[in-house]
């Protein structure tokens, strides 16, 4: 970088507090009104996530639910009516209901049985219903139900025996498409008739390849999924329910994530993983060709949703330097309007900084993409301290997207460095199960290659390079630590996975079409026992030496806080610094903002205590 290369004096930058970087609220979802006035969305604006509508044309965004303890995410209004459904859960336990809020405010919960998660899987295009699955009959498997939007009362329509995830059902509600996972690289789709209640599978194949069922065409004779099959990224193509011919649709240079169509098919849209960058087309069925998208600043497009005439569309703008914002285009006038404005305006977004996507040759040769992001005070005469930034998984990716936390910590004076290392989605089928059954090895000699990437930009201090992750990302915090503890100058470890034989016995029952498949990839805790004890940070814990920081949700289904609680006191005994802090009310990931705040700001002074040197934080821990 040469304007780094010839910096002689450190260009001033206002740094931010967390509380002003937590200010920028976070929205998502969106949902025409059935008059087409309004747009539904979920804010986290009070704290929490909360039902919001905003006027099509502008104006004050207003408050639809007042919930400040559990999270709110909106999915629609019903077709015909001003009711809203939405989800929720009880501080991130993950068993979510579907609720129902009328107009003059009362709340329904439509899945009432307490033990059972459901979800919502669509309106029946007659609008007189929706589905959604639940796995009240049996905790292990999800079952299709159809709720009638007079009665509210749910009717049984597929009983899940066989471990069968739905992905779509047709519009005239004959057919629904399912996946069938084998292993993390290889699936099967089925085709279910509703009429004569036949389930037929579609695929055969030997080797791995990955079949996933997309969306039934507005007419329902044919089938768009997504598949590998011949290549390395996933690509669109459609069977024919008729014939069973299948014939290619779409195919791009990277992973088609996902593809849908307008209500009344005017419109399909499609989503590239392009690069860690979310590129969408949206088509105009009748002629095939691309639509321009509307003139927006620049970022990445996402959650396209269109108004159910088709003549409007609303969607979300993003970037690394700014948060998501919900715009709605209008096809027939031509106008495009801003109907949110999220960043806190304290933030001059001059002084964020843009996010680079680098490659570098790992251990092996092997081209590893990252994300970086370089502080704008950093040179060779001010070398900075460092953080990779290690994602979820496994095959998770490290996208390009605003991130409050890691703009916050490079505010503060910190290089991130966020590592797709091999076994990430998104770089092709080969390189998604390079790590499998090597995890905590070939991926982390991953991340200790950053290393050396790091220091060849000239302005990182090499010794001061810490690790820091979530969930997958946060157990390869911990190996780090545990199996290469000189690498490392600090560790922060956000729900990690300390001990894998446990973690893979203790998964919810409701992923157990998903289990066998996970066994493949990581391995099963009851044969391949020795193996997984020996990835397990737990019992290598004594070996850890550089200080470590562990942050917890108390409700967490996935990683139980008995593994945080475990390899903090494992940790404790070898006298290094170990911090740890435990939210009660949250689950596999921090929603609420006053955790965010609190979590946030004391990785920053666990940072700052041990990698700046700056003086110990007064309260090394807490529980909330
Ligand atoms: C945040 S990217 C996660 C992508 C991954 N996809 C498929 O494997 C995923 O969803 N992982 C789930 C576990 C999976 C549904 C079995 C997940 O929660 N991953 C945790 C780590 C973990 C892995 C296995 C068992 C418990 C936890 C994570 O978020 O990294």
């Amino acid at each position: 970088n040469t304007s780094s290369e010839n910096q002689t004096t450190e260009p001033v930058v206002k740094t931010y507090t967390i509380d002003q970087f937590m200010n920028t609220t976070s929205i998502t979802g969106s949902d025409f009104s059935p008059d087409n006035s309004k747009i539904l969305y979920s804010s986290n604006q009070t704290g929490v996530y909360n039902a919001f509508e905003v006027p099509v044309t502008g104006g004050e965004p207003r408050q639809l639910t007042n919930s400040t303890d559990n999270s709110v995410f909106v999915i629609s209004y019903f077709p015909k009516d001003e009711r809203i459904l939405y989800s929720s859960d009880k501080g991130g336990n993950e068993i979510t209901h579907l609720y129902m809020r009328s107009p003059d405010g009362t709340v329904k919960n439509l899945t009432p049985e307490p033990e059972a998660k459901a979800s919502f899987a669509g309106w029946s295009h007659d609008q007189s219903s929706f589905f959604f699955l639940s796995n009240k009959r049996d905790p292990k498997y999800f079952d299709l139900y159809e709720m009638d939007l007079q009665t509210l009362t749910p009717k049984l329509v597929m009983k899940n025996e066989q471990g069968l995830d739905v992905a779509a059902i047709s519009r005239d509600k004959k057919h629904i498409a399912l996946v069938k996972s084998i292993n993390t690289n290889s699936s099967d789709m089925y085709l279910y008739n509703m009429e004569t209640k036949q389930l037929k599978k579609l695929t055969d194949h030997k080797e791995d390849i990955k079949y996933a069922p997309e969306t039934f065409t507005p007419d329902n004779r044919q089938l768009y999924f997504l598949t590998d099959e011949g290549g390395e990224f996933m690509e669109l193509k459609s069977y024919d329910l008729a014939t069973g011919n299948i014939s290619n649709v779409e195919k791009a240079d990277w992973d088609i994530m996902y593809t849908y169509f307008s209500r009344d098919g005017k419109y399909r849209v499609t989503a590239i993983n392009n690069d860690a960058r979310t590129e969408v087309k949206v088509y105009d069925t009748a002629t095939g060709k691309q639509i321009q998208l509307p003139d927006v600043p620049a970022g990445d497009i996402t959650g396209v949703n269109f108004s159910d005439d088709e003549n409007m569309m609303a969607f979300y703008v993003n970037s690394p330097t700014s948060s998501s914002n919900l715009y709605v285009h209008d096809f027939e006038d031509k106008e495009t309007k801003q109907l949110t404005n999220t960043m806190n305006p304290d933030i001059n977004q001059e002084d964020l900084v843009k996010t680079e996507v680098v490659r570098y040759k790992s251990y092996d040769g092997m081209e590893i993409p990252a994300l970086l992001m370089k502080p704008k005070s950093a040179g060779p005469k001010n070398k900075v301290p460092a953080v990779l930034w290690i994602h979820g998984g496994p095959g998770g990716q490290t996208r390009l997207n605003y991130s409050p936390l890691m703009q916050y910590l490079v505010n503060h004076g910190y290089a991130v460095l966020a590592v797709n290392n091999r076994g990430s989605s998104g770089y092709g089928k080969t390189f998604f199960a390079a790590d499998d059954q090597k995890h905590g090895d070939v991926d982390l000699k991953d991340v200790i290659e950053a290393k050396k990437y790091l220091a060849s930009t000239g302005y990182v201090a090499e010794d001061k390079i810490g690790i820091m992750g979530g969930s997958y990302g946060g157990y390869m915090v911990l190996a780090g630590l545990a199996f290469t503890p000189d690498e490392f100058a600090v560790g922060v470890n956000l729900f990690g996975v300390a001990n894998w034989l446990r973690t893979l016995k203790s998964i919810p029952p409701y992923w157990e079409s998903f289990r066998e498949a996970l066994y493949k990839e990581m391995g099963n805790p009851e044969t391949d026992s020795a193996a997984l004890y020996n990835k397990s940070p737990l019992f290598f814990a004594h070996q850890i030496k550089k200080p470590l920081m562990v942050l917890q949700g108390a409700n967490d289904p996935r990683v139980l806080k008995v593994e945080s609680d475990e390899i903090v006191e494992a940790v404790k005994k070898n006298n290094v610094p170990v911090e740890y802090v435990v939210f009660d009310d949250e689950g596999h990931g921090f929603v609420k903002k006053e955790n965010q705040i609190e979590g946030y700001s004391a990785i920053l002074a666990f940072l700052d205590t041990y990698l700046k040197g700056k003086p110990t934080p007064a309260n090394s821990g807490s529980q909330k």
